[in-house]
């Protein structure tokens, strides 16, 4: 560190906008951009000049790092100048669970900065009911060390109504107890619902967009006080693509917000969008490191075994008091990809079961792929197609079974259980019944209760 150039500048009132990097360099006589680090507070800037990129080499991440401190913070990663990048798991002042997103381009490194949240969580005893939307390939190490995952874009909208489900039990639960909040592990653990590749769900014709949004909304309104928190992980260029920016505005602005390498017009929806003060601006990220930008002479043979750094896991921390300054994940697994589970990765996660119960999903496998469309509901929600009405003679779900139970006439819940635990399929409980009810109704294929009756709509 002893190379580190500083010069301490004075700043205009109002800071300064729109930094030039390029013509700083120059100034500065400086031909790799990413040595030179401008950073700004109030009424002063710090430009420093560092030997090589800061940022260039990371440690790996540790078992302590991920570990939730008792302010509800873990350590993903360092700021350049060393100090550590945190984020929030919990609130212990307020009790409230959090809204978290990281967005970036491809490649960027989201999964691998959702690997460590998911790590974190589980050495923390934090529950996460998980839907890695990219066939599960986004991060497969997630196997076994998340109480509930799902790749299917049916099961990520029946996770989230389970997560909306579980913050109103807990919801009328606290309030017959008489309590205002949520209380870390007593008598309910903290948690989260997790979206990797969100945008396959809430992009433009995406077959359950408008619910998902609905759900996620609601889960950043009532789940947060209850312990039950959202993380989205996104390749968003922007936020019309993710269910319309009105779903994640509220929850970019209060939530945690990590940026890794972005789209300009993701940048220019978060100044629109006021997380960023306008006129502020990011210093780049390159795709690639440290490169130089020369004219190679005539005669000049190319350089073929230059090594070209890549930026992935470099990104600023939106909402925190630095969001400005870059900083980098540390390192999550190795840089090649493996030929199975890469065995760092497990080793962060932990051997053993994660925390808490899987949701009960469905009592039959999903059909294969996901199904488009869905008529509006009754709710005028858009519903999940009833399985009845998609399947063609594949494995028999519950809603299956129940349609078929009603389909003599209204029952009561009793008679309704008994009657689909006749039809000769798998045995299921009351639990299951109830839930999966709940969920008919919601499509509008149940009606509303009447007379303790289940009738179908
Ligand atoms: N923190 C990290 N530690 C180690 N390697 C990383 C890290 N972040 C990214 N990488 C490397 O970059 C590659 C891409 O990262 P990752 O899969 O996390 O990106 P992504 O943003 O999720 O991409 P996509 O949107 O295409 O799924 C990884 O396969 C890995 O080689």
């Amino acid at each position: 560190m002893a190379a580190v150039k500083e010069y301490v500048l004075k700043t205009p009132p109002g800071g300064v906008k729109n930094i030039d990097q390029e013509a700083l360099c120059d100034l500065l006589k400086i031909d790799d951009p990413s040595r030179v680090i401008f950073e700004q507070a109030r009424g002063e800037a710090v430009v420093r000049v560092f030997p090589t990129n800061p940022l260039m080499h990371m440690r790996p991440a540790t078992v302590a790092d991920l570990t939730m401190d008792a302010r509800g913070r873990i350590v993903v990663g360092a700021y350049y100048d060393g100090s550590p990048l945190r984020i929030r798991l919990f609130d212990p002042k307020t009790g409230n669970a959090q809204r978290m997103a990281i967005f970036g381009t491809t490649g960027a490194g989201k999964s691998r900065a959702l690997q460590s949240v998911l790590a974190a969580c589980k050495r923390s005893g934090i529950v996460v009911h998980l839907a890695d939307l990219k066939e599960g390939q986004s991060v497969p190490e997630a196997v076994g060390n998340v109480a509930t995952r799902v790749t299917t874009q049916k099961g990520a909208i029946r996770l989230l109504r389970r997560l909306v489900d579980e913050a109103e039990r807990r919801m009328k639960a606290y309030g017959e107890m008489g309590r205002s909040g949520f209380i870390l592990g007593d008598p309910d653990p903290l948690m989260y619902g997790v979206i990797d590749e969100a945008n396959r769900l809430l992009e433009k014709g995406a077959p359950y967009r408008d619910e998902a949004a609905g759900l996620i909304k609601e889960l950043g309104r009532t789940g947060r006080s209850v312990g039950v928190g959202i993380i989205l992980a996104a390749q968003a260029g922007h936020l019309e693509e993710m269910g319309g920016s009105d779903t994640l505005r509220g929850m970019l602005k209060e939530g945690e917000v990590i940026l890794l390498r972005w789209s300009s017009a993701m940048m220019a929806q978060l100044v629109s969008d006021g997380l960023l003060p306008r006129g502020e601006s990011l210093q780049p990220i390159p795709k690639v490191v440290g490169q130089v930008r020369r004219i190679r002479r005539w005669n000049e043979a190319a350089d073929e075994d230059e090594d070209e750094p890549n930026s992935q896991g470099m990104c600023y921390h939106l909402t925190s008091s630095r969001p400005t300054s870059m900083a980098r994940f540390f390192l999550v697994g190795s840089i090649a990809p493996c030929r199975g589970h890469d065995p760092v990765i497990l080793a962060l996660y932990g051997y053993g079961p994660p925390p808490g119960k899987p949701f009960d999903l469905d009592d039959a496998p999903d059909p294969e792929g996901d199904v488009p469309g869905g008529a509006p509901a009754a709710s005028g929600r858009p519903s999940v197609p009833t399985t009845a009405e998609v399947i063609p003679p594949g494995p028999v779900t519950l809603a299956d079974r129940i349609t078929a139970a009603l389909a003599g006439g209204p029952l009561t819940e009793a008679d309704l259980l008994a009657a689909v635990n006749a039809d000769g399929h798998k045995q299921i409980k009351r639990g299951s019944l109830r839930t999966r009810v709940s969920d008919l109704r919601r499509d509008g294929v149940i009606g509303p209760p009447s007379g303790g009756l289940v009738t179908l709509a």
